[in-house]
C-alpha cells in the first residue's frame, strides 16, 4: 500500500493559550476511508484545516504526495490544493448559481484569475461535471439555483465540486453533521464509492461514532489535541471509546452498543 499522507508531529497553537493540536502523527494510505472523531473541541477541524494549509500549523511535516505542505510556496501549494477537495457541513455553494456551475467552480484553483472571473469552462469540462452529477443522482437538477436544493443535495454538488478537481484525496469537514439521517446515508455511500471505487482517499471528521465505524478503514480518535486511537474500526473497545470522548462516552456506548471488540 502507498502512503499519500504522512502527519509527523504537528502542533497548533492559537494565541498564548490555546493548545488544539498536540504532537499529531499518524499516515494515511491510498484510496483509504479514514475518520477522524473526538469530543467537540478535540481539534478535529483544526487538524483537516492545517492539511491543506486553510490554517498554518505550528510545528511539525504535512507530506502529501512526497512533499511538505507546510514548506510550499504560494504557487505550488495551489497546485497541491488542487489535488485536494474539500466539503463542508454548510455546502459553501454559492446559492445564485446553478448546480453545474457551482461544480465547474472546482476548477477555479486550476485557471487564471480572468478566466476564473469570466467563467470560462471547456466542453471537455462541461461533460466532466455532467458525468459526476449524474453518477451522483443530480442529473434533473443541473440547472437548478444550489439555494432550491435540499440540504442533501446541496451536499452532492458539494462532492461533485470536489470531485472535478480529479483529487487524490477529499478532506470532509462533519460532511453529515446537517442532514437527515436517510440523506446522512446517501453522503456517506458515495463517499465510500469515492474511495472503494474510485481510488481516492477520503478524510472525514464525524461526530456520529456509530457512522464512522461503519464506513472506515481507519479510525484516528483524538482528545484534547492527541491522538488517544489509531487503528481498523474492528479492533476498538469500549476503553478507547472512553478514551476518546471521556466523559460523552457513555452516551455513545449506549447508542452503539454490541458492535465494539470486547
Ligand atoms: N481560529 C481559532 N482561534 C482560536 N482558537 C481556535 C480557533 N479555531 C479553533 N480554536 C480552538 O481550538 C480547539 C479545537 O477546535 P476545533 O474546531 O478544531 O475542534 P473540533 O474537534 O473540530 O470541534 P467541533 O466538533 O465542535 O467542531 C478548541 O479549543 C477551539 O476553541
Amino acid at each position: 500500500m502507498t502512503t499519500l499522507l504522512e502527519i509527523n508531529h504537528v502542533s497548533k497553537q492559537f494565541g498564548n493559550d490555546t493548545k488544539a493540536l498536540s504532537d499529531i502523527s499518524f499516515s494515511v494510505n491510498e484510496g483509504e476511508f479514514v475518520s477522524i472523531i473526538g469530543p467537540s473541541g478535540a481539534g478535529k477541524s483544526t487538524l483537516l484545516r492545517c492539511i491543506n494549509r486553510m490554517i498554518d500549523a505550528s510545528n511539525g511535516e504535512i507530506i502529501f504526495d512526497n512533499s511538505n505542505v507546510l514548506n510550499l510556496k504560494k504557487k505550488q501549494l495551489k497546485m497541491v490544493r488542487t489535488k485536494i477537495g474539500m466539503i463542508f457541513q454548510h455546502y459553501n455553494l454559492v446559492n445564485r448559481l446553478s448546480v453545474i456551475e457551482n461544480t465547474l467552480h472546482g476548477n477555479l484553483g486550476k485557471k487564471s484569475t480572468l478566466a476564473g472571473v469570466l467563467g470560462l469552462y471547456s466542453q471537455e469540462e462541461k461533460e466532466q461535471a455532467v458525468e459526476i452529477l449524474s453518477v451522483l443522482g443530480l442529473q434533473e437538477h443541473m440547472y437548478k439555483r444550489a439555494d432550491q436544493l435540499s440540504g442533501g443535495q446541496k451536499q452532492r454538488v458539494g462532492i461533485a465540486r470536489a470531485l472535478i478537481q480529479n483529487p487524490r484525496m477529499m478532506l470532509c469537514d462533519e460532511p453529515i453533521a446537517s442532514l437527515d439521517p436517510n440523506s446522512a446515508k446517501v453522503i456517506m455511500d458515495h463517499l465510500q464509492n469515492i474511495s472503494s471505487k474510485m481510488g481516492i482517499t477520503v478524510l472525514v471528521n464525524l461526530h456520529q461514532v456509530d457512522v464512522a465505524l461503519k464506513y472506515s478503514d481507519k479510525i484516528i480518535g483524538i482528545n484534547s489535541g492527541q491522538v488517544v486511537y489509531n487503528g481498523s474500526p474492528n479492533n476498538i473497545t469500549k476503553e478507547d471509546i472512553q478514551r476518546i470522548y471521556g466523559s460523552e462516552a457513555e452516551d455513545l456506548i449506549f447508542d452503539v452498543g454490541g458492535i465494539y471488540a470486547s
